[in-house]
C-alpha cells in the first residue's frame, strides 16, 4: 500500500504562469511544476482533468505517468476508468461515477481503487462492499476547485466518517480546502476515538490548489508534508496518568502561580470577549501578573497572534462580526502554535449560539473549553442539565466526571466544567476542585473570570500543558474568591467583586497549597 501522506490531485487550469527561469515549452510547464512538487515530498498523484477530450486526457495522463514513475510515486486517474486501464494506472471514482465494484472488475486485483466519501453512511457502504483501498473524505472546507460542494463536512464531520471507518484497513485522506492554515486544526480535530481506546486518524492530506496554484511547488509540497508528519503543537498532557496524584497536580498549579507572581513570565492574553465582563476580566488578568489585550478586530488578529501567549474566545455577546474575528484569530493562533481557550457562554440557549460554537470549533483547534454544566451539556449533545440564558439550572449531571471526560476525549482537548464543584478532564484522567464561595454565583461574569484565569495560566505555555493550566486557573480564582469572601468589608456582590480582584493580586502560592481541595476522580 502506498504512503498516502501527501496526495496531490492535479489541476492544470490552476497553474501560475511559468517563471522567467523556465525555458521549456509553455505546455510542458505542468510537468516541470509536477516534478518540483514530487521533489518537495508528494507521495501520491491523481490526474484530474475536467472538460477535456479523451485524447487530450490520455496524453496528459501518459506524460504524468512518466514523471511519477521516475519518482516511484503511484498515479491515480480521476473518473476515467478507460484511461486507467490503457495506462495500467490506479483509479479514483466519486459517488456518481462508475461503481467501485465494476472498476475493480475492469482493472483487476492489482490496481488500487479510491472512492469519494461524504457521510458515515457512504463510508459504511464502501466498507461493506470491500472493494476500495482508500477513501477521499470531503469536502472538509469550502473550495473554489470543485463545484457542487454539499455538504461541507468540517473537521468534525470528517471525524464522524473516520469513526465509522474505525480500525478498517481502508486508508483515508482528507480533501477540500486543505492548506497550511487549515491543517493544524484538521490534524488536531479529525482523529476519531475508538472503542478500543485508541484513535483512528487520517492517512494523508489531499490537495489541489495548495500545490497547483503555487509558484513554488517544491516549497509548498515540503511545507504540507512537514505539517502532516509533525506531531500536534501543544500536547494535552506530558505526564503519565499513573503519576497524576492530587498532590502532584496541586504542586504543579502552585509552581505556575509562582512563575506568574515572581514575574518570571508575563503572558499576554488576547481576549475576544463579551462587553459585560470585559473590564473585570482585563483587571483580573492584570491582577494575576499577566497582561490583557482586548481586541475584536479581524484585521489585527493575525499580527496579534504572533505576539500573544494565549487567545481567549468567549461567546457571551457574539455577533456575526465578532464570530468572524474569533475564527480568524483562532486559525492564526493555531498557525502560530498558541493555545486557545474557549468559553461557550450560553451555548445551550439558542440555535444561533450552537451554530456559532460549532463553526468556531470547526475552524480552529481549541486547547481548553471552560463552561458551566448547561454549556458543557449542550456541547455534549445532552439535555440532562438545562440552561436559562447564560446560566445553568437544576441539580447538575448524575455523573459529571463521565460527561466531562467523554467530551474531552471526543474533542481531544481539556474540558473544565465550573460550578460548586469544578470538574476538569483531558479525556483520560479527571480531577475535581471544591474551592470557592457562594458569592461567585452572585456576581455576573464569574464564569468568564474563571475562563480568563484559565487562559492566563495556559498563556504560560508551561511544559505541564493545558490540563494543569486549566486546573491551576480554576484553583487560583476559587482560592482567591474564598480569601475575598472572608474580608471584613465584603457585605454584598459589589464589595465581593472588588475584593476578588484584590485577592487575585495578593494571592500567594502558599495560599493555594494550603487551601486546595483537589481530588482525582
Ligand atoms: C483523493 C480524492 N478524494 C476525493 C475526490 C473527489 O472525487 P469526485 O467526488 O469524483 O469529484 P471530482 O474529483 O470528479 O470532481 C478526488 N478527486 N480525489
Ligand atoms: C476534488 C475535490 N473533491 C472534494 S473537494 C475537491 C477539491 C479540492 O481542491 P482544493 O485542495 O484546491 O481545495
Amino acid at each position: 500500500m502506498p504512503n498516502f501522506s501527501l496526495y496531490y490531485v492535479t489541476g492544470r487550469s490552476l497553474l501560475p504562469p511559468p517563471p522567467s527561469s523556465y525555458t521549456g515549452p509553455k505546455e510542458d510547464y505542468y510537468l516541470a511544476h509536477l516534478e518540483q512538487a514530487l521533489k518537495g515530498g508528494v507521495t501520491v498523484v491523481q490526474v484530474r482533468e475536467k472538460d477535456v477530450d479523451g485524447a487530450e486526457f490520455l496524453e496528459v495522463a501518459r506524460r504524468t505517468k512518466e514523471v511519477c514513475d521516475k519518482y516511484d510515486v503511484p498515479l491515480f486517474i480521476n473518473d476515467r476508468v478507460d484511461v486507467a486501464l490503457a495506462l495500467k494506472c490506479h483509479c479514483h471514482v466519486g459517488q456518481t461515477d462508475l461503481p467501485a465494484r465494476l472498476v475493480r472488475q475492469l482493472l483487476g486485483p492489482d490496481a488500487l481503487i479510491g472512492v469519494s466519501v461524504n457521510t458515515p453512511e457512504e463510508m459504511q457502504v464502501v466498507m461493506d462492499e470491500g472493494v476500495a483501498d482508500y477513501v477521499g473524505v470531503g469536502p472538509c472546507f469550502g473550495t473554489q476547485t470543485k463545484k457542487n460542494l454539499n455538504p461541507i463536512l468540517g473537521p468534525r464531520g470528517v471525524r464522524a466518517v473516520l469513526e465509522t471507518l474505525g480500525e478498517s484497513e481502508i486508508k483515508a485522506v482528507i480533501i477540500g480546502g486543505i492548506t497550511p492554515s487549515t491543517i493544524p486544526n484538521v490534524l488536531a480535530q479529525t482523529p476519531a476515538p475508538l472503542p478500543s481506546g485508541g484513535y483512528r486518524a487520517l492517512d494523508g492530506l489531499a490537495v489541489v490548489s495548495a500545490i497547483a496554484a503555487s509558484t513554488e511547488p517544491e516549497t509548498a509540497a515540503r511545507e504540507l508534508r512537514e505539517m502532516f508528519d509533525r506531531k500536534p503543537a501543544y500536547p494535552s498532557r506530558l505526564l503519565d496518568p499513573g503519576e497524576l496524584s492530587a498532590d502532584h497536580v496541586v504542586e504543579q498549579a502552585v509552581e505556575l502561580l509562582r512563575i506568574l507572581k515572581d514575574g518570571e513570565k508575563t503572558p499576554l492574553v488576547h481576549h475576544i470577549t463579551n462587553f459585560v465582563v470585559m473590564n473585570d476580566t482585563a483587571n483580573l488578568t492584570l491582577a494575576f501578573g499577566a497582561s490583557p489585550i482586548m481586541s475584536a478586530s479581524p484585521d489585527e488578529a493575525p499580527h496579534l497572534s504572533q505576539l500573544i501567549s494565549c487567545l481567549l474566545l468567549n461567546l457571551g455577546t457574539i455577533t456575526e462580526a465578532q464570530l468572524n474575528a474569533q475564527k480568524i484569530a483562532g486559525a492564526a493562533a493555531n498557525k502560530n502554535r498558541k493555545p486557545v481557550v474557549f468559553d461557550p457562554v450560553g451555548v445551550g440557549a439558542t440555535e444561533y449560539r450552537k451554530k456559532s460554537a460549532s463553526d468556531l470549533l470547526n475552524t480552529c483547534h481549541v486547547s481548553i473549553i471552560k463552561g458551566n454544566a448547561g454549556e458543557i451539556g449542550a456541547l455534549s449533545g445532552l439535555s440532562e442539565v438545562k440552561a436559562r440564558g447564560v446560566d445553568s439550572v437544576g441539580k447538575g449531571f448524575k455523573d459529571p466526571a463521565t460527561v466531562v471526560k467523554t467530551l474531552a476525549a471526543r474533542e481531544k482537548l481539556v474540558v473544565a466544567m465550573s460550578g460548586e464543584t469544578d470538574y476538569i478532564s483531558d479525556g483520560q484522567v479527571s480531577f475535581t476542585i471544591k474551592n470557592g464561595t457562594f458569592w461567585q454565583e452572585k456576581i455576573t461574569g464569574s464564569g468568564c473570570m474563571a475562563s480568563a484565569a484559565v487562559a492566563l495560566f495556559a498563556g504560560l505555555q508551561h511544559e505541564s500543558g493545558p490540563f494543569i493550566a486549566a486546573i491551576a486557573g480554576l484553583l487560583a480564582i476559587n482560592v482567591a474568591a474564598e480569601i475575598a469572601a472572608a474580608r471584613p468589608e465584603v457585605n454584598g456582590p459589589n464589595t465581593f467583586r472588588a475584593a476578588l480582584i484584590d485577592a487575585c493580586y495578593n494571592l500567594r502560592p502558599e495560599d493555594v497549597r494550603s487551601r486546595a481541595k483537589v481530588q482525582r476522580v
